[in-house]
């Protein structure tokens, strides 16, 4: 894309057909927010339907909204819901519990699925829940742990010893924003007889995902990112149809049961996806899931995708003589929802995403040397990209991050 003007993005947005949505989001005056890869904004909806769980199905009605609201069924309800967004059927998928939870329950699940072998392989870089669970589910299960980059030789080359059980990828690295090729890298694995469980934390919401089609085994995201629904959001958890029947999840409770109410002394899994439950979930937060996937059920993917790739390029496009490194590859068939540039010093780095901060503009900062920003299409208009754009422009140019970096540094 060649440089566009300000008033050439605001002739896209008027055109945008996702435009709409931004007003279906509680969206602070004066900010441009590209950290909805860390935590997506609110949407309007969301406090009302929260509220009517809470007053209402537990306020009022107690004990009965077990049944009558639907809370028992509530993480297969919200996992149907989820399915279209990654390309799986209704009951292949189910919410609940955390991430970082659901990465070891499917972990497991994958190793004794797959007996005869006794090795996990992960990515070097990966996010680090990614690598501590895979590290203490292999310890639990007596599996060695290898870690690689996610490139195919080095894959090909971990896979070729024959005793890989399972490797677990991130479909969009969190630091570079690399997309990964989820239906090449399944079908090597698979080639060399090991299952695949994708990490969907960066990807789902971000564009579209195709489990189903792709092959997948097992695939685990996040509800709090993309989807928008609200700090600390439950997790989903996708098991193929294949290994419904075989798969065991080692948190075996009383929710993933065949007949919980038989309240019987042997465990005897579920069917579908609802094996891979364990314990009662929050439904509060699952009703703040069940507002955002309103809206994402209006949700056009392809658009989705469309504007997403726009508005990245639109912010590379823009910051590319700024003497930041892009770390974010620039061919879109790898490219996730954000932008990632490298300063060589990674202090100035972390100064400058403050001194952006401290302008209005919310990017976050990953050690040891990235700047990241992310790129929600659903609230992002190309205005907010070109004015954040300028103002990382203007803030490396000025050097006016100089006065940021001492400040206490940033957390989150
Ligand atoms: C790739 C990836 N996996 C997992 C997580 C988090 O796991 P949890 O939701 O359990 O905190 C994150 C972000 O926090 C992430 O970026
Ligand atoms: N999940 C988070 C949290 O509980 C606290 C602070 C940040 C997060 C994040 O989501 C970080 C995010 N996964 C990342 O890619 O950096």
């Amino acid at each position: 894309m060649t440089s566009l003007t300000r008033e050439d993005c605001a002739k896209l947005d008027a055109e945008d057909p996702l435009a709409g949505f931004r007003a279906e989001f509680a969206l602070p005056d004066g900010v441009v927010y590209l950290d909805g890869n860390s935590l997506g904004a609110l949407p309007k909806a969301t406090p009302e339907r929260v509220s009517r769980v809470v007053e209402r199905e537990w306020g009022a009605d107690l004990i009965a909204s077990w049944s009558a609201a639907g809370w028992w069924d509530q993480p297969r309800t919200l996992g149907a819901r989820i399915a279209p967004l990654v390309g799986a059927a209704p009951h292949e998928v189910v919410v609940g519990d955390s991430t970082s939870a659901n990465l070891f329950k499917t972990l497991v699940a994958a190793l004794r699925l797959n007996p005869d072998r006794n090795v996990v392989v992960g990515e070097a870089g990966n996010f680090p829940t990614d690598l501590y669970v895979t590290q203490g589910a292999a310890e639990l299960m007596g599996a060695a742990e290898r870690r690689v980059d996610p490139d195919e030789p080095a894959l090909e080359a971990a896979l070729a010893s024959g005793d890989v059980a399972v490797v677990l990828l991130s479909h969009v690295d969190y630091r570079t924003g690399t997309l990964r090729d989820m239906a090449g890298l399944t079908r090597l694995a698979h080639r060399h007889g090991a299952l695949v469980l994708w990490d969907l934390c960066h990807s789902v919401g971000a564009l579209p995902v195709e489990l189903g089609a792709c092959g997948v085994d097992f695939a685990v995201g996040c509800t709090y990112k993309y989807l928008n629904a609200g700090p600390g959001a439950p997790s989903f958890t996708f098991a193929a149809e294949r290994h419904h029947a075989t798969a065991r999840q080692p948190i075996a409770g009383w929710h993933g049961h065949a007949r919980p109410f038989d309240f019987s002394g042997e465990y005897v899994p579920a069917e579908g996806a609802s094996r891979f439950l364990s314990g009662s979930q929050s439904l509060i937060a699952a009703a703040a899931l069940e507002a955002s996937l309103d809206l994402w059920s209006r949700v056009d993917l392809d658009r989705l995708r469309a504007k997403s790739l726009a508005l990245t390029d639109l912010f590379a496009t823009l910051t590319a003589d700024t003497g930041l490194m892009l770390m974010t590859p620039r061919a879109a068939e790898r490219r996730g929802s954000q932008v990632s540039l490298r300063h060589p010093d990674g202090p100035a780095g972390e100064a400058i995403v403050r001194a952006l901060a401290e302008r209005g503009v919310i990017g976050d900062f990953r050690q040891p040397d990235v700047l990241r920003f992310g790129f929600a299409p659903l609230y992002l208009r190309h205005v907010d990209v070109y004015d954040a754009a300028t103002a990382l422009v203007e803030v490396v140019r000025s050097g006016g991050w100089r006065a940021s970096r001492f400040t206490a540094p940033q957390e989150v």
